[in-house]
């Protein structure tokens, strides 16, 4: 059977891979409510088309700090890609490049950042934990720097791993041959360990990251690097000005895909609000549930500038390593201009909210 839309790449998936690695994937936290919720505020979302409006010419290209895109889409960072392609990161990167899309590369990646830079056509940027250890961050943003990425994500919404039950219960553990390249040894010890009833992803986050740090560490972190940071894991109004009043230069609009704070905010309904909030002032990006061109669209009319997509860029490594990667970036940008051809809003410009009802 042929592949034809996001989904068809998550059926193929789920059936190569281990039940224990599927879980951890497709998993969430708590009830799973945020997940669940993510997908819900997009589908409950109607589109208001017009009609004999010139669509023979559209376009879906655009530019986040500079950077040209075919389209507003970007790949999510999630953690040791090796664990579903042998060639990992470097594979996303390939892809994400073909279709002139972003990758965001996780602080958890299992190649380095300069094999990534290496195979990527396209923009990168790095996101980042806050880690305990202050030195391996500024190491890896000098690093990052020099490989040429072009700008760093700060993960905002995880002090602690959220409680992920199906983790739990298969006491998940990281693959022996799949590391996290990029930190020191010591810094990644006992993920490999699996124990019925734990987290090894858990145990090692309680251990490695700083539970401590408010707004005021942020001037440290822009101390370290001239490159724009973007702060990823935002739902609120309130913490969006925050944002903007500490110079942040991006914001990614995110509950990590309902793998956090169960029964948070779907992504989507958080939107609004921020880009109210933040008036224009930076770019405001959002993941969480994406899976269709009509997703995308949704978006983009309630004032976000790009999406991220977590799960399905997983699902299409699995399946298809970076010829997967592409094919999925270059079919979620056709479902989007096909979507734009259908409202009558052949450009990017033209997305705004009276596209939605
Ligand atoms: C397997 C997996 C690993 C992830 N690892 C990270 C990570 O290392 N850093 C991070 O900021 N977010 C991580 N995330 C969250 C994603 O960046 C993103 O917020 C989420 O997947 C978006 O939702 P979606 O999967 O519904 O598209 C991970 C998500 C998944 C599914
Ligand atoms: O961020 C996540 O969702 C995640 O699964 C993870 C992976 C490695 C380390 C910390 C979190």
């Amino acid at each position: 059977m042929s592949i034809v839309c996001a989904d068809d790449y998550r059926s193929r998936a789920r059936g190569l891979l281990p039940a224990p690695l599927w879980d951890f994937i497709e998993g969430g936290s708590g009830d799973e409510l945020t997940v669940d919720a993510n997908r819900l505020a997009f589908d409950r979302i109607s589109l208001r088309p017009r009609v004999l409006v010139d669509v023979s010419e559209r376009s879906t290209a655009t530019s986040v700090f500079g950077a040209a895109l075919a389209s507003p889409i970007g790949i999510a960072p999630t953690a040791y890609q090796r664990m579903l392609h042998p060639e990992g990161e470097v594979a996303t990167a390939r892809g994400a490049g073909q279709a002139g899309g972003l990758f965001v590369v996780s602080i958890f990646a299992s190649r380095t950042l300069e094999e990534i830079a290496a195979a990527a056509t396209g923009p990168l940027w790095l996101q980042l934990y806050w880690l305990r250890q202050r030195s391996a961050l500024s190491r890896l943003v000098a690093r990052a720097e020099t490989a040429g990425y072009q700008a760093l994500v700060l993960t905002v919404d995880a002090p602690v791993i959220g409680k992920r039950l199906r983790d739990l219960r298969n006491g998940f553990a990281i693959d022996a041959g799949v590391r996290a390249v990029n930190l020191d040894d010591a810094l990644t010890e006992g993920k490999h360990i699996s124990t019925p009833g734990t987290s090894a992803i858990a145990t090692h986050a309680a251990a490695t990251f700083d539970t401590s740090i408010t707004w005021a560490d942020l001037s440290w972190l822009r101390s370290t690097t001239a490159l724009p940071l973007v702060l990823k894991g935002i739902l609120t109004a309130e913490d969006a000005e925050l944002a903007v009043a500490h110079g942040v230069d991006g914001i990614i609009v995110s509950n990590h895909g309902g793998r956090q704070l169960d029964g948070a905010i779907p992504a989507m309904r958080a939107l609004p609000e921020v880009v109210a909030a933040v008036a224009g002032r930076v770019p405001v990006l959002l993941d969480g549930g994406v899976r269709r061109g009509r997703d995308i669209l949704i978006a983009l009319a309630s004032g976000a500038d790009a999406v991220l997509i977590g799960r399905p860029a997983l699902w299409a490594l699995t399946v298809d390593g970076s010829d997967g990667v592409a094919h999925l970036l270059s079919m979620l940008t056709e479902e989007l201009s096909h979507t734009m051809a259908l409202t009558g809003r052949p450009k990017l410009a033209d997305l705004d909210p009276t596209v939605l009802a």
